[in-house]
């Protein structure tokens, strides 16, 4: 062997020892996953650095309430959860209610109190695990789910080491997360059905199933703690509460089965009151006396409130700490465009052609308008509907929306309604007025509409304590309508004792209001409820111009 081959053999010996440590090397930190210590280092640094920088607290976040006693307007609502999540055997739950009346606060709040019953099956560390349906994106491929999970194919980029040994690595979702507590699944009714459907599989089963095809049995490389959950899956054994702030009839019947059915209602006056001053006392500002009333003139929520009240703060923070003044609201409604609710209390006279419609205001919640109407007779017929604006912009805080009322075509529906009665169109003048300038969804007023404008004609005075919402058909039937749990709200809070809602309408749990409310099919039947036989509720008389001048001094 010459010199020239020993110093080849040399230099492939050291070219093959460097090649071999990179490699090693490289492959020691693929697997455990490890970064250069100063990177480590200056990571964690940033990190902590992060931590440090703290902002002061959210008065949001500071007025949550921290036990089921400091929920308020909701106490029936939280008994039945109480019921349903506290006992040996804890249901699956299902919370409908408008948004910001304290759903997700009560959720968070049952499962601390149900560990502490004795016989609760949660154990001192189950845990209550929070997602939100609005963003769970759905992924038909299946990488990332995080409510059901989904498995790491080694195919995909970030499966480390693993993807090298062609092991798919199954990643648990929420549910499994949630396994021995409670999986809170915020607007539930906005899950995508397949992910609907895959949650009604697990509440049966309390299993998270896992499938991939790389998947096999008898690949020696996957560790046994990976093939067990293949073929075992992973237990996902929790309730479920999801809230929504959709009707019933809008969530899968599938898993309104499976739940108890609990019903958040809209906050009164009163309780957004009592938010509104805990919220104020918290905030640690004085304040002019009544504020809080004047608060609840614009507040739709408890959510709303505690912003309202934040907003106060915060101005009467920046203008060195003042008192907090009627003007600091209306400054604060008109800069948050929070609109003035509408809340009228109904007269208990008995009228003639003036009657209560139930109605949904712009920016959500129920509203009470009178309908009031006049009838005179005349060489030509005429309809009249004033008070409506025809189409208006309504300014929510999210969004900006352009709504026209049809008003006045449902007008046209309730006079040849009225032939029936013997009212005949050529011969009257008829005249319907919504005051307050409200902006009204014509159809719903249908059946408000027609009483008023029947009572003016025949003279019959109607009770101050009935409202009335429903849509009218050419043959008197009583169409459904949407949003009557918010009407119902607004009706009772405005002192109505008897409230008359489409048969479609019609729920069980209506039963359990404070005030009756009677489903109806048609007009005919509406008359006969509320007008006794013999009273003037006949037909117009030969000689008679009937108006409601008796019912204008409301
Ligand atoms: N009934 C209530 N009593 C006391 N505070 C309330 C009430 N309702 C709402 N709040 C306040 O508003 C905040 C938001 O309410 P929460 O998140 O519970 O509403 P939600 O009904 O779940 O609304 P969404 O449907 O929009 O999620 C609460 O943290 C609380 O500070």
């Amino acid at each position: 062997m010459n010199g020239w081959n020993v110093l080849t053999i040399v230099q492939i010996l050291f070219f093959g020892m460097g090649a071999y440590y990179f490699f090693t090397r490289v492959q020691k930190k693929q697997l455990k996953g490890e970064f250069s210590p100063a990177e480590n280092t200056r990571q964690l640094e940033e990190l902590d650095g992060m931590r440090q920088q703290k902002l002061t607290v959210p008065l949001a976040e500071q007025t949550r309430p921290k036990d089921l006693a400091e929920i308020i307007g909701q106490e029936k609502a939280i008994k039945a959860l109480r019921a349903a999540l506290c006992g040996p055997n804890p249901q699956h739950i299902l919370i409908y209610g408008p948004p910001g009346v304290g759903k997700t606060a009560a959720a968070r709040l049952i499962l601390e109190e149900a560990k502490e019953k004795e016989g609760s099956p949660f154990s001192e560390k189950a845990k209550f695990v929070e997602i939100d349906a609005t963003t769970l994106q759905f992924d038909e491929r299946n990488i990332a789910d995080p409510l059901m999970g989904s498995v790491h194919d080694p195919i995909y980029q970030g499966a480390g080491v693993f993807g090298q040994m062609g092991v798919p690595q199954p990643r648990p979702g929420a549910i499994c997360e949630a396994n021995g507590g409670v999986l809170f699944i915020d607007e539930i009714g906005e899950l995508h059905p397949v992910q609907m459907n895959k949650l009604l599989k697990v509440l049966e089963d309390r299993i998270a199933r896992f499938q991939s095809s790389y998947y096999n049995r008898e690949n020696k490389n996957i560790p046994p703690y990976i093939h067990e959950m293949f073929q075992k899956g992973i237990p996902a054994d929790f309730r479920l509460i999801g809230a929504t702030t959709r009707n019933p009839a809008d969530i899968p019947p599938a898993l309104r089965s499976r739940c108890t059915e609990i019903f958040f209602e809209g906050l009164d006056e009163k309780a957004v009151e009592q938010i509104a001053r805990n919220s104020l006392n918290r905030g640690g500002f004085p304040y002019e006396e009544g504020l809080s009333k004047k608060i609840a003139c614009y507040a739709r929520g408890g959510r709303d409130t505690v912003n309202i009240v934040q907003s106060l703060t915060s101005l009467a923070a920046m203008e060195g700490n003042r008192k907090i003044t009627f003007a600091d609201m209306e400054w604060v409604a008109e800069t948050g465009r929070y609109q003035p609710i509408l809340r009228r209390k109904v007269s208990k006279k008995a009228q003639i052609g003036v009657v209560n419609g139930m109605a949904v205001q712009g920016g959500g919640g129920g509203a009470l308008l009178a309908i009031e109407a006049t009838v005179l007779k005349a060489e030509k017929g005429l309809l009249t509907v004033t008070g409506i604006v025809e189409e208006e912009e309504i300014k929510g805080r999210q969004r900006s929306s352009r709504r026209k009322s049809n008003a006045r075509s449902s007008a046209e529906n309730v006079l040849t309604v009225l032939e029936k009665y013997g009212f005949k169109k050529d011969e009257y003048q008829v005249h319907i007025n919504f005051p307050g300038g409200t902006p009204v969804d014509g159809p719903s007023a249908g059946v408000a509409m027609f009483l008023a404008v029947y009572s003016a004609f025949t003279g019959a005075a109607v009770d101050g304590e009935i409202a009335l919402t429903g849509e009218i058909g050419l043959r008197g039937q009583v169409l459904p309508v949407g949003g009557v749990s918010d009407k119902l709200a607004a009706a009772m809070e405005a002192g109505v004792q008897r409230a008359f809602i489409p048969k479609e309408n019609w729920r069980d749990a209506f039963t359990k209001l404070s005030i009756s409310v009677e489903p109806l099919e048609n007009v005919d039947e509406l008359l006969e409820k509320i007008f006794r036989k013999g009273e003037n509720n006949g037909y117009v008389d030969e000689s008679g111009i009937l108006t409601a001048q008796e019912g204008n001094s409301w």
